[in-house]
């Protein structure tokens, strides 16, 4: 069998264009600009990249964009100050700490001075409670896990029933949520991690393998069921000397050529789940927006 390859890149275009539509609508309708606000702190190579993309899809989405580069050594008490004085701001509808946060900062506690109904990331224990809790129409949901199942149910539809679904990770940004995410969708879902026992007999047993590890390729060809559907969330930077001395390239956690062999659908890195973890970000903000405003918000 060879895949199908799973376009996140063409999928996350398309929530793109409803997010534009659905702002539209809501400045039409209450005259609300939706207004995303992102905070980096320090050098972080991979996250510069990051932040620049997420400022230009929110201009391009019509929203208000605000980052805030703040230096490496910027107190606690200063970066809680700034995170209220943006909970405050009536134009600012989402707040996006970037992450991982530089030497003594406390990322729970600087997580925690975010309001829940700004919290775009879904890492605030509100939010990472109200899906616990089931408690969807509230909630924000973490935007890597709500894209990767956004291209699940583009390839298997919105009912899961009678799947086995494996990830591999339990993360509090990725690997929990996105079992919670499976689970709401009936599928039957094991969470994998660097304790379990013979994982790839484990991955194995998968009609829905989700990667969430951060280990360039170790997910094996072998390890995928015949005409399994795989989601791969790593994100790898990797020497790639073919292409010149000192040049990178990205690899996800799955062997990617190896995988194409059983699997039935996989997503590429590039190309996958990256792109969709931004569009939900400018879904995850024009729906603050429209909570804010007090109007039924869209769904993604
Ligand atoms: N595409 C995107 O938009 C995004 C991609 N990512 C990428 O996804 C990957 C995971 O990110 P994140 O969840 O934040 O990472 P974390 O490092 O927080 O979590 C990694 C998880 O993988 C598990 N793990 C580590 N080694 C092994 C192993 N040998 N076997 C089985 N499980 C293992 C860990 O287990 P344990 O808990 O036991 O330590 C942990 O639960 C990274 O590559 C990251 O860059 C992340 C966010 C967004
Ligand atoms: N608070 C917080 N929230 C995050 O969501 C968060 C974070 N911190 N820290 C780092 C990780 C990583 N992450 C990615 C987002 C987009 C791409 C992305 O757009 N990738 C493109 C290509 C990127 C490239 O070429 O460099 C792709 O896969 O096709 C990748 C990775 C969000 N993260």
């Amino acid at each position: 069998m060879v895949a199908a390859r799973i376009d996140g890149k063409a999928a996350a275009a398309s929530v793109v264009e409803r997010v534009k539509v659905e702002a539209a609508r809501l400045s039409e309708a209450s005259g609300v600009r939706p207004g995303l606000a992102v905070i980096l702190v320090g050098e972080d190579a991979a996250s510069q990249v990051y932040v620049a993309n997420k400022g230009k899809m929110a201009e391009s989405c019509g929203f208000r964009s605000l980052t805030h580069r703040l230096p490496a050594e910027t107190s606690e008490a200063d970066l809680i100050a700034l995170i209220e004085k943006l909970n405050a701001d009536p134009a600012i509808h989402g707040i996006l700490q970037q992450l991982p946060l530089p030497g003594p900062l406390d990322a729970r506690r600087v997580i925690a001075a975010i309001t829940p109904e700004k919290d775009v990331d879904g890492l605030t224990v509100i939010n990472a409670g109200r899906l616990a809790s089931d408690v969807l129409d509230e909630v924000l949901l973490p935007c890597t896990p709500a894209g990767a199942m956004l291209l699940v149910r583009q390839t298997l539809g919105d009912d899961l029933s009678g799947k086995s679904a494996v990830v591999v990770g339990r993360s509090q940004l990725v690997g929990k949520p996105m079992a919670r995410l499976l689970l709401a969708a009936n599928a039957t879902v094991t969470v994998a991690h660097s304790r379990t026992a013979d994982l790839a007999a484990v991955c194995r047993s998968a009609d829905i393998l989700v990667a969430a590890v951060g280990r360039p390729q170790m997910i094996r060809g072998d390890w995928v069921k015949d005409g399994a559907v795989v989601i791969d969330v790593g994100i790898n930077r990797v020497p790639a000397p073919e292409k010149g001395e000192g040049k990178t390239r990205l690899v996800g956690d799955v062997a990617y050529e190896e995988a194409l062999e059983h699997a039935g659908a996989i997503t590429p890195v590039p190309g996958g789940v990256g792109p969709m973890t931004i569009a939900m970000l400018m879904a995850n903000t024009v729906i603050a927006a429209y909570r804010a405003a007090g109007l039924p918000a869209p769904t993604f």
